[in-house]
This record gives structure tokens, C-alpha cells and sequence, in this order.
């Protein structure tokens, strides 16, 4: 039941969308983390979900790559699988974890047999170090871990999402890395589930407690206003941002709606039903409302209502908007 620590892979699903400083942190504090307890890190992974993978304002796989590689010269222990992004559809996260750790098994093995042609790059170099100089009989097979945040564990809670083996085969065959974010209690979760509390052995929590909210999310919402992301990304991603007009949009197609100032005079007053968490004008004289929808009319101003739940309403001072 107890995972044979050695050469130890940490492996990080999601969106990365777009990576953020918090998604390679994650990588060091879980790394100290294991350290501290006696176990050796060789390397990471980062594998970005599918493009068919269901969630709102998701970047093309293209895009997301490019932008972990860019993330990634930072933290050059960790390397971009793209194995997922090029499958034919999304891939659940057992697999991703089988996947990974049987080719990387079988790239050492077949390195350890004198094989020349094998694509080693995704292997980390300590790894490869260590290969290099190993006799056969040294145990240099990897265990691949799932690193996550805490509000990824919690999600085996939400029905329909995990298929129970599932979580069963990633806690017993791989293991868990969980970093801890703030308002998730993953002992807690772990106490209440049966089958995380049989393998609790094979799940490291770890605390970060210098706890920092940043997340993809905000990130984008940061950039669709047009705001600062500095210090929340690095520097090279936000180039690539700009260069790539990533996220200037906020894709809220099946719920935007347009009011024309006939219609609501320019002043924000909240439509009926709408509870507002933000209300602004925007001038935007001779410009397209790009950051707020796709509108092919010149406007001068617009004012943006954005609700609780995240609908964007927009009211135009120009009929020809809507
Ligand atoms: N601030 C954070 N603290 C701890 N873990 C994090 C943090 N941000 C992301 N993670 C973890 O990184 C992994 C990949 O996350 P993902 O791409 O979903 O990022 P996200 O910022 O949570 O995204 P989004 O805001 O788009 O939902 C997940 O395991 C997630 O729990
Ligand atoms: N059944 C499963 O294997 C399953 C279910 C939900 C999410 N996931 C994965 O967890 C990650 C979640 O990412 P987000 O937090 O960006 O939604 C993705 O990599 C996704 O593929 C896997």
C-alpha cells in the first residue's frame, strides 16, 4: 500500500491558463517540503489539459504551452509534457498520471539497456546524471506524484467530476503532493473520505504559509481590464500575453447582454435584476469595446455592470452596439 519513495516526479495538471508565479511555487514549496522529509524530488512536469477540456475563457493548448515554456526558464527542474494537449480528446488524470510514469520507466530502462535512440526530453537531467553514471541493479525507477493544489483534492467531493477507481488508482498507485490554499482544509477532507484516509501514507500535505491567492482567474480578469499583472506572472508570460492580445476579452457570450442608452441612461443605474459587485464608465471615444464585446460600432462611452455571478452588462451610448 505504501509507495517506494525513490525518484520521486512531481506532476501538475490544470488549465494554466495563463500560468501564474503560484503554479511555480507550488513546485518549490513541495519540493523543500519532500526534501525535509528524506525524499528526493528528481523533477517536475507540467501537463496542461485539452483544449476540449470544459471550462470558460480557456486558451488554445497552442497558447498555454508556449506559455509554461516561457514560465518555465525560471524553474528549469520542471519541464512541459505535451502529451495530454495532443491526445484526441481530454484525458482523465489517472491516465495522464499512467501515462507518465510508464514512459518515463521505459525511456530509463531502455537507457539502462544501452539504447541510443531515446528521446530523453523529458527526463530531468539529475535523472539522467544519475542514469549516466548507474549500474543496472540501482533502483532508478520513478514514481510519478500528482502535485496539486488543495481546491483540487476537494474537487473529488464534486458528483459526476472523479469516477471513484480513480481517485482509488491516482492515491493508491501514484500519491499526492497537496499544497494547502487558503479556505481549503485538505486533513479535514482527507479525514472524512474513506478511501483518502486508507492511503493516507501515499498524501503529503503541505502547508504554505505564506499563502498567496494569486490564481488564473484573477490573472485574466487583471488583463481583460486592462490591469496590472506584475509580480503575478512572470515577465516573459506577460510579453507573450501582449504580443498574443491574450485575454482582452472575457468570454461571456450566453450572457451578455447590451442596453442601449435609450433604453438605460448612461448614469449605471442597475438594471432589475442585477446586484452589481462593480459598476464603471468607460470612454472610449472613436475605439471599439473590445475588452467588454465583440462589437464592430465605434462608441464613446460604455458603462460595464458586472454581477455577482459574473454577468457583464453593458450599456452603450450608441444604439448601433447592440
Ligand atoms: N494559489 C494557489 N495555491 C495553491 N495551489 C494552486 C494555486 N493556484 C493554482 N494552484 C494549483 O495549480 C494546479 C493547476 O491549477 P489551475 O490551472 O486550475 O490554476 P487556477 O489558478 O486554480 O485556475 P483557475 O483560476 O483558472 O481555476 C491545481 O492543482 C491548483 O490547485
Ligand atoms: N476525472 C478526472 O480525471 C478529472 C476530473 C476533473 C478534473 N480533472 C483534471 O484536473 C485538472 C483541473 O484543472 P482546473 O482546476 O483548471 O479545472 C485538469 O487537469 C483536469 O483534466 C480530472
Amino acid at each position: 500500500m505504501f509507495l517506494d519513495n525513490k525518484n520521486i516526479i512531481l506532476l501538475s495538471t490544470g488549465s494554466f491558463n495563463p500560468p501564474t508565479n503560484m503554479h511555480l511555487r507550488m513546485f518549490e514549496i513541495a519540493r523543500d517540503h519532500l526534501n525535509r522529509l528524506g525524499l528526493t524530488i528528481c523533477g517536475g512536469l507540467i501537463s496542461p489539459t485539452h483544449d476540449s477540456y470544459k471550462k470558460k475563457d480557456l486558451a488554445p493548448s497552442l497558447h498555454r504551452c508556449a506559455m509554461i515554456e516561457q514560465a518555465l526558464v525560471a524553474l528549469p527542474w520542471v519541464k512541459l509534457s505535451d502529451w495530454e494537449v495532443k491526445q484526441n480528446g481530454w484525458t482523465r488524470t489517472r491516465q495522464v498520471l499512467q501515462y507518465h510514469q510508464n514512459h518515463l520507466n521505459m525511456i530509463i530502462t531502455s537507457r539502462l539497456n544501452g539504447s541510443i535512440k531515446v528521446d530523453t526530453s523529458l527526463l530531468p537531467v539529475q535523472l539522467i546524471e544519475n542514469l549516466n553514471v548507474s549500474d543496472s541493479n540501482q533502483n532508478t525507477a520513478v514514481n510519478v506524484r500528482l502535485l496539486c493544489g488543495a481546491d483540487l483534492l476537494e474537487s473529488f467531493a464534486v458528483p459526476g467530476l472523479w469516477n471513484d477507481d480513480d481517485i482509488e488508482a491516482i492515491v493508491r498507485d501514484y500519491g499526492l503532493v497537496v499544497v494547502s490554499r487558503s479556505g481549503s482544509n485538505p486533513h479535514k477532507f482527507i479525514y472524512e473520505s474513506n478511501v483518502l484516509t486508507k492511503y493516507m501514507a501515499n498524501i503529503i500535505v503541505v502547508t504554505e504559509w505564506i499563502t498567496n491567492e494569486v490564481s488564473s482567474t484573477k490573472v485574466r480578469r487583471a488583463l481583460s481590464r486592462n490591469e496590472s499583472v506584475k509580480f503575478l506572472i512572470s515577465e516573459l508570460v506577460e510579453s507573450y500575453i501582449k504580443e498574443h492580445g491574450l485575454y482582452e476579452t472575457l468570454n461571456h457570450d450566453n450572457t451578455l447582454k447590451i442596453y442601449p442608452m435609450d433604453d438605460k441612461k448612461l448614469n449605471i443605474d442597475e438594471p432589475d435584476n442585477l446586484h452589481c459587485t462593480e459598476k464603471r464608465v468607460i470612454n472610449c471615444k472613436n475605439s471599439k469595446v473590445r475588452n467588454v464585446a465583440e462589437s464592430k460600432e465605434n462608441c464613446s462611452k460604455v458603462a460595464i455592470l458586472v454581477s455577482e455571478n459574473g454577468i457583464i452588462e453593458v450599456i452603450s451610448d450608441m444604439e448601433t452596439m447592440v
